[in-house]
């Protein structure tokens, strides 16, 4: 059977010789990276969205105004809930919707944002069955629109010390929401400024005076029909941000707004109507929907980077600048040895955080049916999992993302691009559902935990089990037939537990100077984070291994294996300082790491068009004219600069109000 090579008529003939030289079919890639059923689905729905013209852009989003793209992209969202049943198979499908939504939005935000990513995602965690019946289903049925506002003014990482409070009043059988300081304001909740009608506010439970920590309580925050803000509610816009300028993230206060006793989320935490409080079975239950959003950002980000990185490996093979060989022509610039270096690796790596991505999303579904039945044994793994991935895998795609953006040269710069957008939406990922540095030093408190577990014989389970291995004193990194790849696996291991059980034992030995945990903690941060980052890298580099293992199509493994192989040398080299501090490795090791990696880059030459053709971006969904399928950029980019609101006229009015006047004032002044 002939090999699909996604050719189609009117390509630019350069990207059609690239693409016949793939090994592989791009639609049995697109299955592994996506899975094929979804790959067949995201291919049907770009179909049908490029039919359908009330979903497409009305101009490029790059010369609307704040509030024009709010209205576009509130326009596009209610068409696509309006032509759902005829787009996609399955609309409780979050993977198929969100692909839907990429293809016909895009990524810099509309009204439902948060509504779907986290309003239904706590109420379907948190509310009871009677409180699911009252708001889930008219927040699926999009009778309303919610938010979660939870952070606030003055804090974000640091929960428990959020103001807003909610306070019983035993006598009316309410609670009292009240922002009792400037600081105390919601501030960041995205579509909340302008667009959300409800929220789930997290407010402190104070009970006869007794505080019991910060909660979730449904609030509605506007009149449904006026869409006022209620009486008792200020709610505003807190203005424009790097990127996802079409997301009204917003404020909110409350002066004593009062709202029933059952509008707090009661599924595990319960107060009666005496105020009697019941205790949720795990302290940390009211953060799932915070872990929800980890668990689905990790195979966005990956989205991102696989974006990013198509856009600047198709634009490399129609670009050409300079020469290789004096005389003989000028090259595609992914010819260069440099190119490839810079944009490889980052394919590699989007590859693998899609495939992580996967991974996460199906702990996460096993935990939810678990807590659903009030067990919540596997949450702080699954917690200790997703604060690493989210933060290094965000971390990782926006340097990722920068070289792609670097190695377009100066049309990466443009909008026209498309990875400025993009790029400004990944990097919010390394801030937003936990800032990156503080979700790192969550996971190095479970791997603290695990060596004490380590230490008594035991593993804490099996994303830690390594640590109960012992430790190998050289590498067998080029010792082994060529082609071998278990020992530099095997380096990744070795690096993240010698530095997780360095940390732990200088922690120990602060303490038993008298230092006290808190103290020897700070004291020993920035090792701790570093200890996280190298557990995480080594789940990345296990999660490729695993993928690679299971592929049965030989072609589509010797790809991938490719890609794989290139990712371990790359990122060991990124790690290198880890393994030569202890003489794992040797220098004449190291040389061999690179020089395989050289290897790798001209090995993997020929399938990179076809590489990131098996993402299967449509242009709608990629929004790039660099990035475009066809390869026809120069035109484009002309025709895209041409719709720039400065071309409107020829002399435009500050000329004749500022720069005129001026320079006739130095013309007569010379005069003189
Ligand atoms: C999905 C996006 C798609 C792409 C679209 C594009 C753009 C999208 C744009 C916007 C994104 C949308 C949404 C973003 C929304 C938000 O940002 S919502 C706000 C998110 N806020 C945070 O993430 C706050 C971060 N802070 C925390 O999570 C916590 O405060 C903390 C740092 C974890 C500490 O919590 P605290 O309660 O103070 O902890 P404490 O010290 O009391 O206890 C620590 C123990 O608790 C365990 N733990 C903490 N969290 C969890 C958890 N979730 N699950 C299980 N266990 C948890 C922790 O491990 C400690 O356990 P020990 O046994 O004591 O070690
Ligand atoms: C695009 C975007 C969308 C968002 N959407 C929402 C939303 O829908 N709903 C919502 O409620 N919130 C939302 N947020 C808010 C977001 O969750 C917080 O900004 C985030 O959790 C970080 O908190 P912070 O702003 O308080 O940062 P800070 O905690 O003030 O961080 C500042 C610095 O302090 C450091 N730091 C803080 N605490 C510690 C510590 N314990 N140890 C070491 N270092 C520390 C951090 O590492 C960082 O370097 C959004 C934010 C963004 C950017």
């Amino acid at each position: 059977m002939p090999l699909n090579k996604e050719i189609q008529p009117g390509d630019n003939d350069e990207l059609t010789r690239e693409r016949l030289q793939a090994t592989f079919d791009t639609q049995q890639m697109a299955a592994a990276l996506w899975g094929s059923d979804l790959a067949r689905k995201r291919r049907e729905l770009a179909k049908k969205v490029d039919k359908l013209t009330v979903l497409h852009d009305s101009k490029d989003m790059s010369f609307m105004t704040r509030e024009e793209k709010l209205s576009e992209n509130a326009r596009k969202v209610v068409q696509m809930f309006a032509h759902v049943a005829d787009i996609v198979e399955d609309p409780s499908d979050d993977a198929e919707m969100f692909h839907l939504s990429s293809n016909a939005i895009g990524h810099e935000g509309h009204p439902f944002g948060v509504h779907f990513v986290m309003f239904i995602p706590a109420l379907k965690a948190q509310a009871d069955d009677e409180q699911r019946e009252k708001w889930l289903m008219p927040a699926l049925g999009l009778q309303l629109i919610g938010t979660y506002a939870q952070t606030e003014l003055g804090h974000g990482t640091n929960l428990r010390a959020l103001e807003t409070m909610a306070t019983f009043d035993k006598a009316t059988d309410e609670f009292v929401i009240h922002t009792p300081t400037v600081t105390a304001l919601k501030w960041w909740p995205g579509s909340l400024g302008k667009s959300s009608n409800h929220a789930v506010v997290s407010a402190n439970l104070i009970i006869d005076g007794k505080s019991y920590g910060h909660h979730n309580f449904m609030v509605q925050i506007r009149d449904e029909n006026t869409h006022k803000p209620l009486k008792g509610i200020t709610v505003g816009d807190i203005g424009p941000k790097m990127a996802y300028n079409a997301s009204d993230n917003g404020f909110l206060g409350f002066d004593h707004h009062r709202i029933p006793r059952r509008n707090m989320l009661m599924r595990h935490a319960k107060v009666d109507k005496n105020g009697v409080y019941t205790k949720p079975p795990h302290a940390k239950i009211g953060y799932s929907a915070m872990v929800h959003v980890r668990s689905v950002m990790i195979g966005h980000q990956g989205m991102f980077l696989g974006s990013a990185s198509t856009i600047a490996i198709r634009y490399s093979l129609v670009r050409r600048q300079g020469e290789i060989k004096e005389g003989s022509g000028e090259v595609k610039i992914l010819d260069y040895q440099t190119q490839q270096h810079r944009l490889f690796p980052q394919l590699a790596r989007a590859y693998v955080f899609m495939f992580a991505g996967k991974e996460v999303r199906e702990l996460y579904q096993k935990v939810l049916s678990d807590m659903e039945k009030g067990e919540t044994t596997l949450l702080a793994d699954l917690h200790a999992l997703t604060s690493g991935l989210k933060s290094v895998v965000t971390h990782l795609c926006v340097a990722g993302m920068e070289q792609c953006r670097m190695a377009c040269g100066g049309h990466g710069y443009s909008r026209a691009s498309g990875i400025p957008e993009i790029w400004g939406v990944a990097v919010g990922g390394c801030t937003y559902e936990g800032e990156n540095m503080v979700m790192l030093l969550q996971l190095a408190r479970y791997l603290m935990k695990a060596v004490k577990e380590t230490k008594k014989g035991k593993s804490l389970g099996r994303l830690v089990d390594y640590l109960l291995l012992p430790q190998d004193r050289h590498s067998l990194i080029g010792r082994v037939p060529q082609g071998e790849y278990g020992p530099h696996l095997a380096a990744f291991e070795h690096i993240a537990r010698r530095q997780i059980f360095k940390v732990a034992d200088e922690l120990t030995k602060l303490q038993d100077k008298g230092m006290s945990k808190e103290i020897a903690w700070q004291k020993k941060a920035v090792e701790l984070q570093r200890a996280a980052r190298l557990h995480t890298r080594f789940y990345l580099a296990a999660c490729f291994h695993r993928k690679v293992q299971s592929v049965v199509d030989g072609r589509i493994r010797e790809a991938l294996a490719d890609l794989y192989h290139l990712h371990l040398n790359y990122e060991l080299l990124d790690m290198v300082n880890y393994a030569l501090e202890d003489a794992y490795l040797k220098a004449d090791q190291v040389d061999f790491i690179r020089e395989d990696m050289y290897r790798l880059l001209e090995t993997i030459r020929p399938n990179a068009i076809s590489l990131v053709d098996a993402f299967e971006f449509s242009d709608r969904e990629l929004r790039s004219v660099l990035g475009r399928r066809d390869g026809h950029v120069y035109e484009n980019l002309y025709k895209w600069a041409k719709e720039s609101e400065l071309n409107r006229a020829d002399v435009l009015p500050y000329f004749d109000k500022y720069l005129k006047p001026m320079m006739l004032a130095a013309r007569q002044r010379s005069n003189i």
